[in-house]
């Protein structure tokens, strides 16, 4: 990229369509990248024709744009000689200006699970949108979640008489219409008032299950009372360092009927760096409702997940599932299993089941994508299929991710971000993204060739996994480091 490029040249770029930026010195055209960017194309369109640096750099790595973009949208080295006071002044505007509620698109036009996340990017404030959607450190994990999804294929069957379909499941006794949950999340009133109240509404409505967390900003009451009264919910627990606060909880939800099993979540020991989260330093007091935290700001900044988490137990060890199971009779599910390994020994602690999840990315960044550690249970401890519920989360978007997710074994996927999204449309959004999904998995069924979920469940015959096996774990990596080990 040794070619000079003017101010009055990229100035003939500033649009949607063709719209070139200058960053660090460097000129780039953003025209194809803008539409996916993860922040929200508006965010890349405000500096089409000048300079945004000073943007890019408050929420990036340097070298990002570098990595991210082809040679082909690499156009030049700015030419400073070139430079003039019109042009400093555009580039000055003020770099952080809420986004326009006005600009929320109807609902009836979000035709996908992704659809919802960039409505909300365009129409929700910016401190919800960079909690909700911001993930750990350099997003790798996150990034990964999705791609990985993308490179497992189907081996579809033809001519099988796909009129009727059978998309039910049962999940810890639940009977549900397709084997989906919504995810924990925490303080959903972030993305609209009525909160995790919506998503137990919209959860009961369309036959899933909503599972609430334990830094949900409604109580378990409120939430419970969404829904119609036997209606089924799961409850995420995180441990408190204050243990006996934690056996409260335990003892209040064993009268709750409704109920019916406890996800534990263990791979968040501690809060990660969530960057975009942190850079939003918001005043503003949101509190979580079970624990009574509320957030704040600090020298790292102020990450609403990180400043409202510091209550989660880093002691928390496999030995006190029995001092759990004391105090719960619910089914216990460890919710951030990230290995064959672990899955082991969960089903050798008695668990009734697992989630394989990474926290969709807001744990550790570069912890394997989800759809690699089921593949690798698959290949290494195919036992904990049938001697446990085996659950996947992070990344899923699309009814044929549930169908994969099936084939390999699992018996229910969790869904996140979309569905905190859908919350800024109430319980009808969260209706709404469930009934896609819905739609999106008979589709994916009847083009495949099956006509029962239940039955494909760990039927390996419809999917070609050969482009992930590479990823995996291979055995002679393990002995290769053996020695060293043992030495140390
Ligand atoms: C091709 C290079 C780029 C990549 C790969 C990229 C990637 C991302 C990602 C992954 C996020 C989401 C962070 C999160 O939600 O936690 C983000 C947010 C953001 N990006 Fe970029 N970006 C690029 C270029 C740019 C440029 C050129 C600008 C502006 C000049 C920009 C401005 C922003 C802003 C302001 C946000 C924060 C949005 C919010 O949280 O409300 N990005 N970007
Ligand atoms: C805004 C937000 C808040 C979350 N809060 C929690 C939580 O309180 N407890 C928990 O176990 N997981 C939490 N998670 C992780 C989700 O339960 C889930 O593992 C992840 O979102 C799945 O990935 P996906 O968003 O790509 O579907 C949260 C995720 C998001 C996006």
């Amino acid at each position: 990229m040794a070619q000079k490029v003017s101010v009055a040249e990229i100035a003939k770029h500033a649009n949607p369509d063709d719209c070139w930026i200058v960053v660090n010195g460097k000129v780039y055209d953003l025209s194809t990248f803008a539409p996916e960017h993860p922040g929200g194309p508006d965010m890349i369109y405000k500096w089409a024709g000048k300079d945004g640096s000073k943007t890019y750099n408050d929420y990036h790595a340097k070298d990002l744009i570098e990595k991210s973009l082809s040679e082909a949208d690499k156009k030049g080295e700015f030419d400073e000689s070139t430079v003039t006071q019109t042009w400093i002044d555009a580039s000055k505007e003020e770099t952080i200006s809420e986004p326009d509620p006005n600009e929320k698109p109807p609902l009836s036009s979000l035709i996908n699970l992704d659809d919802f996340e960039r409505a909300f990017a365009k129409s929700g404030a910016q401190k919800a949108n960079a909690y909700i959607s911001g993930a750990s450190n350099d997003l790798l994990t996150y990034n990964a979640n999705k791609t990985f999804w993308q490179k497992l294929w189907f081996r579809p069957r033809i001519m099988r008489n796909v009129s009727t379909l059978n998309t039910k499941m049962t999940m810890f006794g639940c009977d549900v219409v397709m084997p989906v949950w919504i995810c924990p999340m925490g303080i959903a009133k972030t993305a609209g008032p009525e909160g995790e109240t919506a998503l137990g509404a919209g959860a009961a409505a369309s036959g899933i299950v909503h599972c609430m967390s334990t830094t949900a900003s409604f109580g378990v009451e409120d939430i419970l009372a969404s829904a119609p009264p036997t209606y089924p919910f799961f409850f995420q627990l995180y441990v408190d360092k204050q243990r006996h606060k934690t056996e409260a909880v335990l003892q209040k939800l064993e009268k709750m009927d409704q109920i019916k099993a406890l996800f534990i979540t263990v791979d968040l020991a501690v809060v990660s760096k969530r960057e975009a989260d942190e850079r939003i330093r918001t005043q503003e007091s949101t509190s979580v409702y079970m624990s009574g935290e509320k957030n704040k700001v600090d020298k790292k900044g102020g990450g609403l997940a990180r400043t409202t988490g510091s209550f989660i137990d880093w002691a928390l060890s496999w030995e006190d599932l029995a001092w759990v199971r004391k105090h719960s009779s619910l089914a216990i599910v460890v919710k951030g299993i990230q290995s064959a390994a672990d899955a082991k020994l969960a089903l050798q602690m008695g668990c009734q089941g697992i989630v394989v999840s990474n926290h969709g990315g807001r744990a550790l960044d570069s912890a394997p994508a989800t759809i690699l550690v089921l593949l690798e249970l698959r290949r290494d401890c195919p036992e904990v299929f049938e001697k446990m519920e085996v659950h996947v989360d992070g990344g899923i978007r699309r009814g044929s991710d549930i169908l994969k997710a099936v084939c390999l074994g699992a018996r229910g996927v969790g869904v996140g971000r979309p569905f905190q999204c859908s919350v800024a449309y109430d319980r009808e959004g969260v209706e709404s993204a469930a009934a896609i999904l819905q739609d999106e998995l008979e589709t994916a069924m009847r083009l495949c060739g099956v006509t029962d979920l239940e039955k494909v469940r760990g039927d390996l015959s419809y999917l070609n996994t050969s482009e992930l096996e590479q990823y995996l774990p291979k055995p002679q990596v393990r002995s290769l480091f053996a020695g060293l080990r043992s030495r140390l």
